[in-house]
């Protein structure tokens, strides 16, 4: 199982490195970087984390094909391999509704642009001119004046085509889930994109992108997790609830209490309305030997990268000791 872990870049650069030089001395594979306009720019960060790190692998998790044009992305991505010694890695994904409507972005034909954006990004990295005439993208002999190196794409997807689009096109696919049951479900997709483009399975990476909360103490940990549990319940399908069987009733709960949390300040509601099983389902929460025993029903759901997203745990610092002491060697 390989390790990763996610940062929001919503700190000082300084602050965001010593979290990940702190996640590369406790052995972790990979750290994924968010992406969205609001917060600082990915590549400026990587860019940092690149100078200051030696081992660990470092890319967007995820940036999208609509806010920079997939040449920008392209050259982009290649720097940090450069600066990073080839550690580099490509996280992409449709992006986020939310995000875009306020920066007056029109989320459409998300599937034909990763299709495309990812297509250009290879052909860009092989150094090749390239004429790619898409419906979204149009290129005329682009070609880029140094050499990328050979760079990972990994997919971020939820939805079943984006699932075959991630399996036939990328290196590897992010899934924003913790339960196995999601990955049971998403295998069908995968296995049919991998069947689509004659990869098997064994050289593909089906990361659990998930929100993972470790303390000693199993209370202390699961009630850190409630607010982004909070997030992800209030953006989830009814599809997940229905597989998860999370009665309407509690979900209404959380958006009302997220409603009221945003308009009255009152925070202590939302953590109220999470219920146990939303935690079970949207998280893996406790000890370090809670989080093993997840991360093996993970494994044998096919999970072969596991990211601990936010919070990571109440308390960052000892929660990264603690992953990196108790639950990565074991
Ligand atoms: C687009 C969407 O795909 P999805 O698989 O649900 O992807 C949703 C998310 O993965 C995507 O929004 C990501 O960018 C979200 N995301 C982040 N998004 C960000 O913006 N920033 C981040 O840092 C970020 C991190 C992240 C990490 C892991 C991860 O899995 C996702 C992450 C979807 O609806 N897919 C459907 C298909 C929809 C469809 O058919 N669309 C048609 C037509 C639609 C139209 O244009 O009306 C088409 O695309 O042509 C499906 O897969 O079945």
């Amino acid at each position: 199982m390989k390790f990763g872990i996610e940062f929001v870049p919503n700190m000082k650069y300084y602050e965001l490195e010593y979290y990940v030089k702190l996640a590369e001395d406790n052995k972790f594979d990979f750290v994924w970087i968010t992406d969205h306009y609001n917060n600082r720019n990915v590549y400026s960060m990587l860019t940092i984390l690149a100078l200051k790190t030696n081992t660990i692998k470092l890319g967007p998790g995820v940036t999208n094909p609509y806010h920079i044009s997939p040449a920008v992305t392209a050259s982009a991505i290649a720097t940090i391999n450069e600066i990073s010694n080839g550690r580099a890695v490509l996280g992409i994904g449709a992006g986020d509704k939310v995000t875009f409507e306020r920066i007056g972005i029109d989320w459409v034909k998300p599937l034909k642009r990763m299709r495309e954006a990812v297509e250009i990004i290879r052909a860009l990295h092989a150094g090749k001119p390239v004429k790619y005439d898409g419906e979204i993208f149009k290129f005329n002999g682009a070609r880029m004046d140094f050499k990328a190196g050979s760079i990972p794409i990994y997919i971020g997807a939820q939805g079943p085509k984006m699932l075959q689009l991630a399996a036939e096109l990328g290196d590897g696919v992010l899934i924003n889930a913790s339960h196995p049951k999601d990955f049971e479900v998403a295998k069908e997709n995968i296995d049919a994109g991998l069947s689509k483009a004659g990869k098997s399975r064994d050289a593909f990476d089906t990361v659990a992108y998930a929100s993972m909360s470790v303390d000693k103490d199993r209370d202390k940990a699961r009630n850190a997790a409630k607010i982004v549990v909070a997030f992800i319940v209030a953006g989830s399908p009814e599809v997940i609830f229905e597989r998860h069987g999370i009665a309407a009733e509690d979900v209404q709960k959380v958006r009302d209490a997220l409603n009221a949390a945003f308009t009255k300040g009152d925070w202590p509601g939302v953590s109220k309305a999470v219920t146990d099983e939303m935690i079970d389902t949207f998280s893996i929460s406790g000890t370090p030997d809670d989080v093993i025993e997840r991360i093996n029903e993970l494994s044998k759901a096919g999970v072969t990268q596991v990211v601990a997203g936010s919070p990571i745990g109440p308390d960052k610092k000892k929660s990264i000791g603690l992953i990196g002491k108790e639950i990565i060697p074991k």
